[in-house]
């Protein structure tokens, strides 16, 4: 029996990094996909390994299924039910299995998701073997959530194969789940998050797993409805970045300025109250339409400049930006900063040639754009062929 299941990435509209101070945040999933497909052997296969092949980087991992049950210590008991976080102790014996893998020096960033993978996998499903692939239409440490989108992903492959869920195995095609499975397999996502990113917000793990677009703040998402069709440029500049490290900068700063991040935050948490209510708000012809998109494209400035000020912007991002306005288009740093992905707006009335003048550019000075579209489902688990 096979599972595959798959979670989309996703795009902040307004108020990274604040968010993890209580700000509230804007953001919707993108339809680029991380899909992860897990198949239990056979009796007859006679093999008693975990096994994790991750396609996008070409490595493939396999641990005795008993050197995972003696790393972890006997408090930690698998139960599907009830979101664990990983002690310091068991995280320091889950490092010492992923250090002996020798992940070449340039992929190392890859050891905090292999990490995740093992917290996950021996909590959710105990001491099973199996082989579990992975592959991503999304590009990796990039700002479009790719370690949300990864653990979303797994989190809801490994519990659809668990007691704590009910589904109905022999349903054709992709398939969403219930409300309360949605919220349990989030909390195990955020505790995925939680070992990639130290401390994370939960909303990158909250777009994937519930999709469309949402509003949140302090842990507790809001769904946004809107009839308004956003059209972003997302550049991806390829500076490699880390969220962990972006995350933790701006905490040390915040310890340096209390008073004035508290500022900084606050702005951001108005912007993205308004960027919202923008949104949501009906519009009833070509011209308010136009006035709402220069509204947004007011605010993504705003929140940019306030990103600078946190200390996320990098010198690429700041090409993005001066590119971008020589063709009078509003830009913001989405997701984590420092490198990573950029997002334009393109109004519904710009032409065609102006968006394909902007993309050459953006392109001849290294970078690489991509459409995506904005909203769509969020997780989906599949049982059988997907295709
Ligand atoms: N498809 C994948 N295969 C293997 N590892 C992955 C995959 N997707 C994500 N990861 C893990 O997540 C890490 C990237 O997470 P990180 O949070 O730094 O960036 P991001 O999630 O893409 O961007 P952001 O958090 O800003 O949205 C990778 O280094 C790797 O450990
Ligand atoms: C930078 C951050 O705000 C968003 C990363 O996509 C971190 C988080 O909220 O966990
Ligand atoms: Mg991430």
């Amino acid at each position: 029996m096979e599972v595959k299941a798959r979670a989309p990435g996703k795009i902040i509209l307004s108020g990274e990094h604040a968010v993890v101070h209580g700000s509230t945040a804007v953001a919707s999933s993108i339809d680029l996909y991380t899909y992860v497909s897990l198949r239990f052997p056979t009796p007859s296969d006679n093999d008693d390994a975990l096994r994790l092949q991750l396609k996008d980087v070409g490595l493939e991992f396999s641990w005795p299924i008993g050197r995972i049950k003696e790393a972890l210590s006997e408090k930690d008991i698998p139960n599907s039910s009830v979101p664990t976080s990983c002690s310091i102790e068991s995280l320091r014996s889950l490092a010492a299995l992923v250090d002996e893998l020798k992940i070449p020096e340039a992929k190392i960033g890859l050891g905090a998701g292999v990490l995740a993978f093992l917290w996950l996998y021996s909590s959710i499903q105990g001491y099973k073997p199996a082989t579990v692939v992975i592959t991503s239409e999304l590009p990796l440490g990039s700002g479009l959530g790719s370690s949300a989108a990864l653990c979303v992903a797994l989190s809801a492959a490994l519990l659809s194969f668990s007691d704590s869920v009910n589904l109905d195995l022999s349903h054709q095609g992709w398939l969403t789940f219930g409300e309360s499975e949605l919220e349990l397999l989030n909390k195990w996502a955020f505790e995925g998050e939680k070992i990639i990113h130290g401390k994370p917000s939960g909303i990158d793990n909250t777009v994937a797993t519930y999709g469309n677009m949402i509003k949140f703040k302090s842990g507790s998402l809001t769904r946004i409805k809107t009839n308004m069709t956003l059209k972003m440029l997302i550049t991806n500049t390829k500076v490699g970045r880390n969220t962990k490290a972006l995350v933790a900068g701006v905490s040390e700063r915040t310890l340096r300025h209390p008073e004035a991040m508290a500022s900084v935050f606050s702005a951001v948490d108005s912007i993205s109250t308004e960027l919202a209510t923008i949104i949501q708000s009906p519009a009833p012809d070509d011209l308010s339409l136009t006035e709402k998109e220069s509204k947004i494209e007011e605010l993504m400035e705003m929140n940019q400049g306030l990103l600078q000020c946190m200390g996320v912007s990098h010198a690429s991002i700041e090409t993005v930006l001066r590119t971008t306005l020589k063709y009078k288009l509003a830009s913001k740093l989405t997701g984590a900063g420092g490198g990573g992905c950029v997002l334009t707006l393109l109004p519904t009335l710009l032409s065609g040639t102006v968006v394909d003048k902007v993309t050459s550019e953006l392109e001849s000075c290294g970078f690489h754009c991509l459409t995506a579209a904005i909203g769509g489902n969020g997780v989906e688990i599949c049982f059988g062929d997907s295709s």
